[in-house]
C-alpha cells in the first residue's frame, strides 16, 4: 500500500443535482477524455472483477495507486458535501481502509463510467441498473463500493488530487486530428512506408523507427522537406 500523501487543493466544487447532470444521449460529440475512477474501501475486496469489467467497457487505465486517505484528506476530496448530514460518516468511511484510485481513459469516459457505475443508492441501483457495479458490489446507501468523477471540471480537480503531476492537455480529435496528421506526419510517414516496401528488411518496425529518424523534417540539420499532399 502506497501511503504517500496526496496533493491537497483548497477548490470546492458547485454542487450539481442529479437533475441537472448530462445523460449519454445527450451527448453529441464522441471526445476522448479521463476520468478518475475509485474503488472505495468495501469495494477493495473486489477490485478484480471491478477491474475486469473497467477493461470489458472499453476504458484504458492510464494511472493507478493504491493508498489510504487521512480524515482530513478525506474530508478535503468531498468538501461539497460538508453541510450534508451524511458528511461525517462518509469522512469515516472513505478515511477507514485503502482505496485504489485510477484514471480512466476512454470516448466519452465521465459518461460512460457514470452509467456503468449506476445510480448512487445501491438499493435504487439494483431496481433500475441491475448490471452496474453499485448494485453488484455495493451494500447500503453509504457503502456503494466505487466513485465516478460527475463532470469534466470535477474529473480534473480529482485527478490533480490523487495524480498531482499531470498535464491537461487537449487532445485533437475529428477533422483537427486529420488536418494536424496531415500536414505534419503523413507526408514523411507515406515516403517512409514507400521505401519500406521497397526495401522489405527484416525488421521493418526497427527499420521504419530508424527511417523516421534519419529523415525527421523537423529536425534541425536535416534539409529535404516532404511536400504534402
Ligand atoms: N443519503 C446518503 N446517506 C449516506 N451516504 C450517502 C448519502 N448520499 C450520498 N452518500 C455518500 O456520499 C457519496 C457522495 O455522494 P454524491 O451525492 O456525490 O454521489 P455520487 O456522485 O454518486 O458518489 P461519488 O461522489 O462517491 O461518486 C456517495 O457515493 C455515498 O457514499
Amino acid at each position: 500500500m502506497d501511503d504517500e500523501n496526496v496533493d491537497n487543493t483548497d477548490t470546492v466544487e458547485e454542487n450539481d443535482t442529479e437533475e441537472s447532470k448530462p445523460t449519454e444521449d445527450d451527448s453529441k460529440l464522441v471526445e476522448i477524455e479521463r476520468t478518475l475512477a475509485i474503488i472505495k474501501p468495501d469495494g477493495v475486496d473486489k477490485a478484480n472483477e471491478i477491474e475486469e469489467t473497467i477493461l470489458n467497457e472499453g476504458f484504458t487505465i492510464l494511472q493507478k495507486r493504491s493508498l489510504q486517505l487521512t480524515p482530513e484528506q478525506a474530508s478535503e476530496f468531498y468538501a461539497e458535501h460538508f453541510e450534508k448530514p451524511f458528511y461525517p460518516r462518509l469522512v469515516t468511511y472513505m478515511s477507514g481502509g485503502p482505496i485504489i484510485v485510477m484514471v480512466l481513459v476512454r470516448e466519452n469516459a465521465i459518461l460512460h463510467w457514470r452509467e456503468v457505475i449506476g445510480p448512487t443508492k445501491p438499493s435504487v441501483a439494483r431496481e433500475t441498473k441491475p448490471d452496474s457495479i453499485r448494485a453488484k458490489y455495493g451494500g447500503d446507501d453509504e457503502h456503494n463500493a466505487v466513485h465516478g468523477s460527475d463532470s469534466s471540471t470535477s474529473a480534473e480537480r480529482e485527478i490533480r488530487f490523487f495524480f498531482p503531476d499531470t498535464v491537461f492537455e487537449s487532445t485533437l480529435i475529428g477533422d483537427t486530428a486529420r488536418d494536424y496528421l496531415a500536414k505534419y506526419i503523413n507526408p514523411t510517414l507515406s515516403k517512409a512506408l514507400v521505401e519500406l516496401c521497397k526495401e522489405k528488411p527484416a525488421d521493418p518496425v526497427v527499420w521504419l523507427a530508424d527511417w523516421l529518424l534519419a529523415n525527421n523534417p523537423y529536425r534541425a540539420g536535416v534539409q529535404e522537406t516532404v511536400e504534402s499532399n
